[in-house]
């Protein structure tokens, strides 16, 4: 775990000491958009217009950000458009790098060892932190962007002219509430099982927890008469719970103390969770040999051991019954 300071890597923890033992997150840095016909998108310059085999994607698929790209990859049929390429899920002092895990990948567009060599390849003497997601163009030679909650609208649309995938999965109808309650699954669900992992004071970690489970619990509430999160059809505000809630038993509840409840325990957050676990082209994204490893291995201020348990069972084949929910 590290960072690039003018272009140099520093091997080093979060600081949590000027925030009384909370962690906070920094904003990414790479923040252009790729859009169909080169133009500028909300943020950064222009330049990345649509293409076949232009852009390629580092993920980790232990990651929860990373993960969303790769799911709406699958879902906008983006395989045959954008390669992938996978490090390894033991981040340890030289950050992410590709190595020989299996189903990690070598880095097939820079032929990198690490992951901040591509930072540094795309911005000389940038100071950033080195994460997963990172959009690379091959053109321009440098990451169109590396924030996750971006990278997915891109997907979600630029790339439409290209492939017979229509699916929308932020209709805009529907984007106000979305992005309310994006917001606050960001805050207190996807950030806050970091917030509470991550803490490294009573008080900190005391109020991700309380945060945390208190938004579950009206998630689990506003589930009780509608399918998905926005009624009858998938939108991108599951995409990013589900990203949470699929590692959330087999991590969060142990290794970021995240324990009042699993979410087996909760009646409908179990049945979703197995119901989006189904979706064709969802399930096939998740990899908990990649997900327990990571984390289990690579925080030794939480787990010195590195011992990555055996457990636990999950059943997220088992049948859902949620089809009836309008
Ligand atoms: N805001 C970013 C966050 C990405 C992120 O923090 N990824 C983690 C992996 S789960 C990472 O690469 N961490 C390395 C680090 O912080 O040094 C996004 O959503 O794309």
């Amino acid at each position: 775990m590290g960072l690039l300071v003018d272009g140099n890597w520093q091997d080093k923890w979060y600081d949590t000491s000027k925030s009384g033992g909370r962690f906070e997150r920094q904003a990414s840095q790479f923040r252009n958009w790729i859009t169909a016909d080169g133009s500028p998108g909300p943020t950064g310059e222009g330049g990345f217009k649509a293409g076949a085999g232009r852009y390629c994607l580092y993920v980790s698929l232990a990651c929860p950000w990373a993960h969303r790209t790769l799911i709406f990859r699958r879902l906008k049929r983006l395989e045959g458009l954008i390669d992938v390429f996978v490090v390894d899920p033991r981040m340890g002092e030289e950050g992410w790098v590709f190595g020989d895990f299996p189903g990690a990948t070598p880095d097939g567009a820079n032929g990198a060892r690490r992951l901040y060599e591509v930072y540094l390849k795309a911005k000389p003497g940038v100071t950033t932190r080195v994460t997963v997601p990172a959009l690379w163009d091959k053109e321009r030679g440098t990451i169109v962007s590396n924030e996750s909650a971006e990278i997915i609208r891109m997907f979600n649309s630029a790339f439409d002219g290209l492939t017979d995938e229509r699916s929308d999965f932020y209709p805009e109808p529907l984007r106000a509430e979305i992005d309310a309650l994006n917001a606050r699954v960001y805050e207190r669900v996807n950030n806050g099982v970091y917030r509470a992992g991550f803490a490294t004071s009573q008080d900190a970690y005391a109020e991700a927890f309380r945060a945390l489970f208190d938004e579950l619990d009206t998630l689990d509430a506003r589930l009780a008469d509608r399918r998905f999160l926005m009624g009858p059809e998938i939108t991108e505000a599951d995409i990013r719970l589900f990203t949470t809630l699929v590692r959330f038993d087999a991590v969060y509840v142990g290794h970021f103390k995240c324990n009042r409840r699993r979410i087996a325990d909760y009646e409908h957050l179990s049945g979703y969770l197995r119901d989006l676990f189904q979706t064709p082209g969802i399930g096939e994204t998740v990899n908990f040999a990649h997900i327990k490893t990571h984390y289990y291995w690579s925080h030794p201020t939480i787990n010195p051991t590195r011992i990555i348990p055996e457990g636990p069972e999950l059943d997220l084949e088992a049948p859902h019954g949620r089809e009836r929910l309008g």
